[in-house]
């Protein structure tokens, strides 16, 4: 059984100078620890607010090694260098519209602010990248809904069997007719 691997990329100017620490990256892989009961890999980057870098280590988690999923964190509002979303879609085949509406949709039960988001979720192959926010606790805000919908989609992109612990969120299966 193929094992999942994740590659987990932190976009910030500020933690990738080292001006703070990265608490983004960490973040993912402590959700990814807790919310899944099934083997999984994980691979970090940092990378600047730069689209071309953001974009070639997208590329590199995904075609060199082989990443299913690519969880970013960082970089999707609306400052001039936010560029997270376009540097996302700059690599991808297809747009996933229903997981930055979710995602916003999720984020409005924390702050008013969830709008100013642009994050969104695409397809580059086989893989799943998905943006979230970079302030560190919208990570579990958001995927303890959202990872909901996530090990369905990897098995639809033929991806490995994936299973959540129930009691941070329970994976969504459709019955099988
Ligand atoms: N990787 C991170 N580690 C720790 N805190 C972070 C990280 N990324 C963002 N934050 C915090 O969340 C806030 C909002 O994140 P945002 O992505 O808008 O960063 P920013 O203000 O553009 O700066 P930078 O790109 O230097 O992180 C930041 O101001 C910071 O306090
Ligand atoms: N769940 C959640 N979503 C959130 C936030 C948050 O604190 N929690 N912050 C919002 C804010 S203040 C901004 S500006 C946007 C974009 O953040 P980013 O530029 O750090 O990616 O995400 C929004 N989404």
């Amino acid at each position: 059984m193929e094992t999942l691997k994740v590659g987990v990329l932190t976009v910030s100017d500020r933690a990738f100078s080292g001006e703070y620490e990265d608490r983004g990256g960490p973040g993912i892989v402590a959700w990814l620890e807790k919310g899944l009961s099934t083997p999984y890999e994980t691979l970090a980057r940092i990378v600047p607010d730069e689209r071309e870098q953001i974009s070639a280590a997208i590329v590199e988690l995904i075609d060199q090694h082989a990443c299913h999923l690519v969880l970013t964190t960082g970089g999707t509002g609306p400052a001039p260098r936010d560029v997270t979303p376009e540097a996302t879609l700059d690599v991808a085949d297809k747009e996933l519209p229903g997981f930055g509406e979710r995602m916003r949709q999720i984020s409005l039960n924390y702050v008013p602010t969830a709008i100013l988001s642009r994050q969104v979720g695409a397809i580059r192959g086989t893989s799943l990248i998905v943006n979230l926010p970079g302030q560190p606790k919208s990570i579990a805000e958001i995927l303890d809904v959202l990872f909901a919908s996530i090990p369905y989609c990897l098995e639809l992109m033929g991806g490995p069997l994936v299973d959540t612990n129930p009691e941070v969120v329970v994976a969504f299966r459709p019955k099988k007719k």
